[in-house]
């Protein structure tokens, strides 16, 4: 099947100072492709995250969302046509319910973005609480609905922040680690509900966890020392001696993962 093409990234590199952290990095995304970022510590993932969702310009190379060159636009209009990211650490504002911070993603989604700082009163937002519910329900979270954000487990609230960044209704959702520091049911809380998702929602994921990465995946892009390494099916980058001996060195295997 010849799918579209939702994001395009050429020649893409990054220096800080005179220190190159990522060259030549090229590739397309076709709609709806699950794509997981994997490579040993330092390798660059974050850094090539941070340019696709414009927190940082790259020094070189294009970056096109929808044939859009992209490459200079600053990441709340990124966020605004639909290049969404989530961070390692959490981003949520820890003093609120989980429902003033699923209302503050939603407010600005419907363009109330200007309201944000006024007591939300049900009656006149009623749309944007009855959406919330909605959301909450759905993900099986009614329970947490008033609930102080930082009153939450540190895996709770890595929850939330994946929730919010799926409820601003994403093109291409770029994911951080979603499984770090998460119990193993909170792990395979967060893998499901990945598996659930519109199949025309593009995905990133960058993932420690091979077991999770490979079960999300139907390609893998291999980052190691601010290159590309490998790009395709996860079975061919399973099997890819050069991938399995960085692996191998970090004490990890590939093949354990299936
Ligand atoms: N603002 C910066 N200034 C200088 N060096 C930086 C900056 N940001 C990142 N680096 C360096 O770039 C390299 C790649 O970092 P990056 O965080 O992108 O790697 P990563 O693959 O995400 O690593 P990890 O898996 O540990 O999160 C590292 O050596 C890091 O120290």
């Amino acid at each position: 099947m010849n799918r579209e093409s939702i994001l395009k990234v050429e020649g893409v590199g990054k220096s800080f100072g005179g220190l190159e952290i990522l060259r030549n990095i090229t590739f397309d995304v076709k709609k709806g492709e699950r794509i997981g970022i994997i490579g040993p510590n330092g390798a660059g993932k974050t850094t090539f995250y941070n340019l696709l969702a414009g927190d940082l310009d790259p020094s070189k190379g294009t970056i096109y969302y929808c044939g859009q060159n992209i490459t200079n636009l600053p990441n709340y209009k990124r966020a605004n046509i639909g290049i969404v990211r989530t961070f390692q650490k959490n981003n949520l504002l820890t003093d609120l319910t989980v429902l003033d911070n699923l209302l503050l993603v939603l407010q600005r989604k419907e363009g109330l973005g200007n309201v944000w700082f006024k007591p939300r009163v049900e009656k006149h937002y009623s749309i944007l609480f009855e959406k919330a519910r909605e959301l909450l329900s759905k993900w099986g979270l009614e329970k947490q609905t008033h609930k102080i954000v930082k009153s939450l487990s540190y895996g709770e609230q890595r929850q939330i922040e994946i929730l919010l960044g799926i409820a601003t209704d994403p093109k291409v959702l770029l994911l951080d680690e979603p499984t770090a520091g998460m119990s193993q049911a909170e792990t395979n809380y967060i893998v499901n509900l990945l598996h659930t998702l519109p199949k025309e929602l593009t995905l990133m994921i960058i993932e420690h966890d091979l077991e999770v990465v490979f079960g999300l995946s139907d390609r893998m892009i291999v980052l190691y020392n601010g290159g590309i390494l490998v790009d395709g099916d996860p079975q061919i980058v399973r099997n890819d001696k050069r991938v399995n001996d960085i692996y191998i060195g970090q004490g990890e295997s590939l093949s354990a993962s299936s």
